[in-house]
């Protein structure tokens, strides 16, 4: 489990600790490979049994994987009228949690590829295009402190909770890492208060590219509203309303960008969204989308559609940066900074952390990821995660929220 701050989204706020799951992969010659997915309970029963089928296996057959995958059975109760991370990312389904998981095997088989073979990973998916991949900063609206009476790690960022906090965190994202795009992450506040937030960022970094994610928390007549207001200084709005149909009217209605990591989550969402013109901006999350290899298919078909291709992030350590990185670095038409958690991560499970400059993250050359793994590290996140008694084993944003006020209930969407 790994420290988090207390970040507000629309869903509640981050817990202290969110887990992840690390994965290793040994091969017959003593070659390790790494990878890194989401940690939830229902993640990890399926990682298990998963890797036993693994054993034996080619670490170059990652198409075998998804077949692998499919034989693993996924309980039902656990997707059935679920919704994934505190319901920021769309229906859950068994074929997402399987791809989830999939993910983490794939990068961790590619990176063993790449060591036996002496190459990085992103000349296994054909060869980066770009030295660099760009990261834009990932704006919260945050508490000081996660509430009193839960031991955390202390964090200084202080908080931000109105447009000068969110300006000042800004200011301190790109001195610390020279990012010079900003995404907000919304849905927090009533959107007149986002509004000003956003237009207060647009002041202080005049001609920067700004974006604003609600998650879903808008309807569609108050995303239009929203949309016209800031059309001047959005580089695109991110996933204003929820679903298709919604994203497609405001869309048509208002012109401006929609990017979305909720409305296309999965390849059959695809045809309807492009067909409706809800979409323009796809962000994949390479565990969701099943990997790397996937995230290049589908910037594939989001060329061949006109429709825009780039990355999101939650939560995450290092292992997933590099993957990212690496398969960011292979797709020739990224024109939008990715967005990445990692600079909210104090912790790690690398010997040697990335590291942004200029906002970005230089490709590894070295072979595999270019990562390693420091296992002292791996073992102290491991034994809180031990020693929890199940409380922060799933993430929910939610239950954070209630330890500071019990009255709180999710909101239903749209929120606004
Ligand atoms: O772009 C997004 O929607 C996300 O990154 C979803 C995340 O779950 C984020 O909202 C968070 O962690 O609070
Ligand atoms: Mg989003």
């Amino acid at each position: 489990m790994v420290a988090d701050p207390p970040l507000l989204n629309t869903q509640g706020v981050h817990q202290p600790y969110t887990p992840r799951l690390i994965v290793e992969v040994v091969t017959a010659d003593g070659i390790t490979g790494v990878g890194e997915t989401y940690g939830d309970a229902k993640y990890l029963e399926l990682a298990r049994p998963f890797a036993e089928r693994l054993k034996g296996h080619q670490v170059s057959d990652l198409n075998g994987l998804f077949t692998l995958a499919d034989q693993v059975a996924v309980d039902r109760s656990r997707v059935e009228n679920a919704v994934d991370v505190g319901g920021l990312r769309g229906v859950q389904t068994a074929d997402k949690l399987r791809l989830s998981v999939v993910s983490a095997f794939e990068v961790a088989c590619l990176d063993a590829l790449g060591k036996a073979l002496g190459l990085p990973v992103h000349a296994l998916l054909g060869g980066k295009v770009r030295d660099a991949v760009e990261y834009s900063a990932y704006l919260f609206y945050k508490w000081a402190g996660h509430p009193e009476g839960v031991p955390a790690e202390k964090d200084d960022w202080g908080a931000a909770v109105d447009p000068a906090g969110v300006v000042e965190q800004a200011r301190r994202f790109k001195e610390r890492y020279g990012f010079t795009s900003f995404k907000l992450k919304g849905g927090v506040f009533p959107p007149d208060e986002e509004i000003s937030a956003v237009r207060a960022l647009a002041e202080a970094f005049p001609g920067h590219p700004l974006r604003l994610d609600p998650n879903g928390a808008w309807s569609v007549e108050t995303s239009v509203k929203v949309a016209r207001e800031l059309r001047d200084v959005l580089e695109y709005l991110e996933d204003p309303a929820l679903g298709t149909p919604a994203m497609a009217e405001v869309a048509e209605r208002t012109g401006v960008p929609l990017a979305t990591n909720m409305c296309v989550t999965t390849f059959a969402e695809i045809r309807e969204a492009f067909t409706k013109g809800a979409v323009q901006v796809v962000l994949s999350d390479h565990h969701y989308w099943g990997g790397l290899r996937n995230t290049q298919q589908l910037a594939a078909v989001c060329r061949t559609f006109g429709v825009g291709v780039s990355m999101h992030s939650n939560t995450h350590l290092g292992i997933s940066l590099a993957a990212m990185t690496h398969v960011a670095a292979t797709v020739p038409d990224l024109h939008h900074a990715c967005d990445s958690h990692y600079p909210w991560q104090s912790e790690d499970v690398l010997t040697e952390r990335l590291t942004f400059e200029g906002g970005k993250v230089a490709v590894p050359d070295a072979p595999g990821l270019g990562v390693e793994l420091d296992r002292e590290r791996l073992a102290v996140l491991h034994r809180r995660w031990l020693d929890d008694d199940g409380a922060l084993r799933d993430r929910d944003d939610a239950a954070a929220v209630r330890i500071a006020d019990p009255e709180w209930v999710t909101p239903s969407m749209p929120r606004w």
